[in-house]
């Protein structure tokens, strides 16, 4: 079996309780979105609000993706992993375009037992180019797509159209859940800097030392995530902390609530930790997409429900292009400090 690289290893109260690990019925809301072709949203508007309050995730079913499109997706995805390591090598991030293809990605310092393919919403993405609050440089990030598969670029940029829709219904869903008009956040996503990641896990002869992707809170709005038949995200649960798995459940997408919505509700939804386990004999596929502002927005709780002074502004306002240019920098090589969060700008 020979020795695991030291990178990879977790510290010890990080590492998976593989017996709890068990796919249980687990609690999560699943939610069905007919009603939104139906017209009548009252239900589901609140029934979206429990979730984000209780666990800040929840699967959604009848969402409107095509099941044909994730099939083609998912395929395609394989066959892009499949590839000689010099094809994929081929699409790299480096240091200036962080999207593309990598396989030694860093969450809090322990390497992820994982490779990723990292591309944008929106080609040619303007962000800040250094993380320095005065640094006025911009730097555009562009998509890298790879020759094969040959339907590969026109599958996925069909396939960000689809989920974006999918977005934009749930943020106008959870903004009517905070009392807020359904548009409310539209305004904050021109020159969105959203982007869709495959995660491919390989089987992993040490998954009690080792994560798929190590606990962490997503930074953006919401993340909408596919998953295949495998199994191994896990939530922490808000009521006990203990790691929850998500079980998978055909045709259904994976919603999280991230922090820059914990920003905007003033703590009313908070954002969740999550991570991904691994197993000795199947590789799995996720396919993420975080749904994130544009570069200029100042990310702050939102003035209407701070209640003229009653319920005080927990977090100053932060630039959401810095956060995103200091993130982008620091999950790319292993660091010693602890990566830029939400916390930093708790009052
Ligand atoms: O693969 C998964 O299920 C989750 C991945 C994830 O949390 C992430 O990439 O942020
Ligand atoms: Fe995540």
């Amino acid at each position: 079996m020979g020795e695991l690289d030291p990178a990879f290893i977790q510290d010890f109260d990080h590492r998976p309780n593989l017996k709890a690990t068990e796919l249980v019925d687990d609690g999560i809301p699943t939610i069905d979105l007919s009603a939104l072709s139906e017209g009548d949203t009252q239900e589901l508007v609140s029934e979206i609000g429990h979730a984000c309050q209780r666990w800040g995730f929840f699967q959604v079913v009848n969402h409107g993706i095509p099941s044909e499109l994730l099939v083609k997706v998912e395929k395609m995805a394989k066959e892009f992993f499949e590839l000689p390591a010099d094809e994929k090598l081929k699409v790299k991030r480096d240091e200036v375009n962080s999207m593309g293809y990598h396989d030694s990605e860093h969450t809090k310092n322990v390497r992820d037992w994982k490779e990723v393919f990292d591309y944008l919403v929106e080609d040619e993405t303007v962000i800040p180019a250094s993380h320095e609050p005065d640094a006025e440089e911009l730097r555009t990030l562009t998509n890298q797509w790879p020759q094969c598969p040959v339907e590969f670029r026109e599958v996925f940029e069909e396939y960000a159209r689809e989920v974006e829709k999918l977005a934009f219904k749930l943020l106008s869903l959870v903004a009517l859940s905070l009392g807020l008009p359904e548009n409310r956040f539209s305004g904050f996503f021109k020159g969105q800097t959203s982007s869709i990641r495959l995660n491919r896990y390989p089987p992993c002869p040490f998954p009690h030392l080792a994560l798929g992707v190590g606990r962490h809170k997503d930074a953006g709005v919401l993340t909408i995530l596919a998953q295949d038949d495998v199994g191994g995200l896990q939530v922490k649960r808000k009521s006990d902390g203990e790691w929850i798995p998500v079980k998978p459940t055909p045709n259904a997408y994976i919603i999280n609530v991230g922090d820059v919505i914990q920003v905007w509700s003033n703590d009313k939804y908070e954002s969740v930790e999550h991570r991904v386990v691994v197993n000795t004999e199947k590789e799995r596929f996720s396919i993420p997409f975080f749904f994130q502002p544009g570069p200029n927005v100042m990310v702050k709780p939102i003035e209407e429900l701070l209640l003229n002074g009653e319920n005080p502004p927990k977090y100053r306002e932060y630039n959401w292009g810095k956060f995103f240019a200091t993130r982008n920098r620091s999950d790319f090589k292993k660091r010693h400090v602890e990566n830029i969060q939400i916390h930093h700008f708790r009052l």
